[in-house]
């Protein structure tokens, strides 16, 4: 097993509030991991600060490039994103005036940066890699059905496919590792089944690190390999999701709160 993401002794400090603290984590190739823990716990801060939109007050974050693990510290959000690790957030942040396809195809951009000359003065080139990119965000949006929704305005959709959206604009980036915040927050139960069934198929046919934060325990016992539970802001418990339910320091602290 391939260790591509190794979190260590993790502090994050708001002021005199510690809200991670100490914690350590590792991710590998291919495995969806759920990070779960009763409200305040820190998942969210620690979303953000592997994703470089915060920076830790102290601890090492590593991301793997081929054979070696690069620290992340000091990078910013767009260089790790640019590195691998895509992210949605806990409230959907898509270009709502955008089209469904100009969504995905803006997020593909990182992909294929053509020289300044080249876009300007439209060499043959330049014609043939914007259709690449048109004819792979086509055939992405049309994977998760939603290909006949292309030319929509992503604001006019209803919000279980925003969320639907979000996702496959993030895989658009070809990440090795896809962050999502509460993907079924706000969903009815068929659409929190469809995404389970969507983020099945996105372990199998990308081939990615899934992390994911949710409190929906029936996705998370469903879909997860592994689960990390933090609890104010430290590492609780890891375990498989069998594990984890019979773990009485967690049915304590969290699905205890929750009957
Ligand atoms: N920017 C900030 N400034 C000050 N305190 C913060 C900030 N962000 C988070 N916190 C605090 O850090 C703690 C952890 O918050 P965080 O949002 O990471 O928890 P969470 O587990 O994601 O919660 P939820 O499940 O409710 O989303 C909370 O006490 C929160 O109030």
């Amino acid at each position: 097993m391939t260790t591509i993401l190794k979190v260590d002794k993790l502090v994050k400090k708001f002021g005199g509030l510690t809200a991670v603290s100490n914690v350590s984590m590792q991710l590998n190739e291919d495995e969806l991991v759920a990070l779960i823990g009763p409200n305040g716990a820190g998942k969210t801060t620690v979303f953000n600060l592997l994703t470089g939109v915060i920076s830790q007050s102290s601890g090492k974050i590593c991301f793997r490039e081929r054979e070696e693990m690069i620290s992340l510290n000091n990078k910013k959000a767009y260089q790790i994103a640019n590195m691998g690790c895509a992210r949605t957030f806990q409230n959907i942040r898509l270009f709502k005036n955008m089209t469904v396809l100009d969504n995905v195809l803006v997020a593909m951009t990182n992909q294929y940066k053509e020289g300044f000359f080249k876009s300007v003065l439209r060499f043959p080139s330049f014609y043939r890699t914007e259709d690449e990119i048109l004819k792979k965000a086509r055939a992405l949006l049309a994977i998760f059905d939603l290909d006949k929704d292309m030319y929509k305005l992503a604001s006019n959709l209803p919000y279980g496919i925003q969320r639907r959206l979000e996702i496959v604009r993030g895989l658009a980036m070809k990440p090795k590792i896809l962050f999502l915040d509460e993907p079924a927050a706000g969903m009815n139960p068929e659409e929190t089944a469809d995404l389970t069934r969507l983020i099945r198929k996105i372990q199998k046919e990308f081939h990615i690190t899934v992390l994911l934060i949710e409190h929906d325990m029936s996705l998370v016992m469903n879909l997860a390999e592994r689960i990390y539970v933090l609890d104010q802001g430290k590492m609780l418990a890891e375990g498989t999701p069998n594990e984890i339910q019979q773990d009485k320091a967690v049915i304590k602290a969290y699905l205890g709160e929750e009957g």
